[in-house]
């Protein structure tokens, strides 16, 4: 059994087979760009006004008015000493222009404006290039696309842009009990509810390419399934059958199929039975059924290597708050908590068998604790989900 430390360690330090692929702007926010983005033209692309105003052909108190130009125009006379313009925010401003001047600080009248005060050379004129010069690399590989990102890309006139492409994955449901949501119950038997679940956690986590397969507890079936998500996908999740039983077929279907153990067994609540393996270039994660333990093991190690096809430098692993009541870890075995976190303060919720899900649905982060007491006030680590 290995600690969650060694566990995380052999996650990230796996070197994964990145793809990337040409994305419309509006559909890549959320993805990592896979090249840098140099620019195409200036930003601003020309001098321009800032104010609704007067543009001035020179320094001075009075100016004769010789014309307008609105956005979208392009002014053709040259603006001589003395001469003033009509000009709106976001107007190219004539050649020869010395400053604009907000129109509040001017007196015009027939054909004529009079200011308060003197203007300084270059005031509210907003110059060709200030931002972004063309060639500059906007943005790096590497970078998040947001919702600014996307503004901008579209100011330099790009569309498209490369991005890192999520895993292909596979899902393997194990399990006799269970039965699809929606049909009839017998005896003994209870709805699936790990396969939806964890297609929801893959898809947030920006998954759009998922393979779901339902196995019953029969090694035949299991090692075939198993063989034939391992050739089309980059990371095969398991649910269930990882454990001791006599009915759990995982790890022996993996090794039939040529997988190679990294680890097996965590030492960790929940989720102790964790398997992570490699085949060629895929990954295995066969995750404990417990609901609560698989959820709990794809936040803490699946999701970290999800982002790593994603190119996502930082992953959210372990940042801290302040816990709001004292607690105390029995056992010998470090503890994930299904645990809410608002404004910095922690509390660890209820009902925190593995088999339950409530407490995983009202909480918002896993508080990761070593056995032993902790204050309230105690600074814990803790990942968001
Ligand atoms: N003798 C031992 N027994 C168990 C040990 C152990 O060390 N020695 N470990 C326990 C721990 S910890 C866990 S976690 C589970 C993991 O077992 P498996 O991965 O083999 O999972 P299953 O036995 O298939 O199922 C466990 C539990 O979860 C329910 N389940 C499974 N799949 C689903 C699903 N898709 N949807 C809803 N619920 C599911 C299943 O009905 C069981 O109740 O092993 C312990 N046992
Ligand atoms: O590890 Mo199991 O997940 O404790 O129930």
């Amino acid at each position: 059994m290995i600690s969650v430390e060694d566990a995380l360690d052999h996650v990230s330090r796996q070197t994964v087979n990145r793809r990337s692929s040409k994305r419309k702007v509006e559909e890549a926010t959320g993805c990592i760009l896979a090249t840098d983005i140099k620019a195409p033209i200036h930003i601003p692309i020309f001098d321009n006004s800032a104010m609704d105003g007067y543009a001035l052909g020179s320094a001075g108190r009075s100016f004769t008015l010789v014309g307008e130009v609105a956005a979208g125009v392009n002014p053709e006379e040259v603006l001589k000493p003395g001469e003033a313009v009509r000009i709106f925010t976001g107007a190219k401003v004539p050649e020869g222009t010395y400053a604009v001047v907000m129109q509040e600080k001017v007196v015009a009248k027939e054909g004529e404006i009079t200011l308060e005060e003197d203007v300084v050379e270059g005031a509210n004129v907003r110059k060709a290039g200030e931002e972004i010069h063309e060639g500059d690399v906007v943005f790096q590989q590497g970078h998040l696309l947001n919702a600014a990102t996307a503004g901008l890309l579209y100011t330099l006139g790009i569309t498209a842009v490369e991005v890192y492409k999520p895993p292909r994955v596979g899902l393997m449901v194990t399990g006799n009990e269970l039965v699809t949501p929606g049909e009839p119950l017998g005896a003994g038997q209870i709805y699936e509810s790990n396969g939806g679940m964890l297609k929801v956690a893959l898809e947030m986590a920006g998954v759009t390419n998922i393979q779901v397969r339902q196995v019953k507890d029969d090694l035949e079936t299991t090692r075939a399934t198993v063989a034939e998500l391992l050739h089309t996908v980059d990371i095969l999740l398991v649910s269930g059958g990882i454990s001791v039983g006599d009915y759990d077929f995982v790890k022996q279907s993996l090794e039939a199929n040529g997988v190679e153990e990294v680890f097996y067994k965590v030492k960790q609540k929940p989720g102790k039975p964790l398997y992570f393996g490699k085949h060629e270039s895929s990954y295995v994660f066969a995750l404990p059924g417990n609901p609560a333990s698989s959820l709990n093991c794809f936040y803490v190690y699946v999701r970290p290597l999800i982002e790593n096809y994603l190119g996502v430098k930082s992953s959210r692993q372990f940042e801290e708050a302040v816990l709001s009541h004292a607690h105390e870890v029995k056992g010998d075995r470090p503890v994930f908590y299904r645990s809410k976190l608002a404004k910095g303060q922690i509390e660890i919720l209820g009902k925190q068998s593995s088999s339950m899900l409530h407490s995983f649905a009202l909480g918002n982060a896993l508080v990761y604790l070593q056995p032993g007491s902790y204050p309230k006030g105690a600074s814990v680590p803790y990942i968001a989900y």
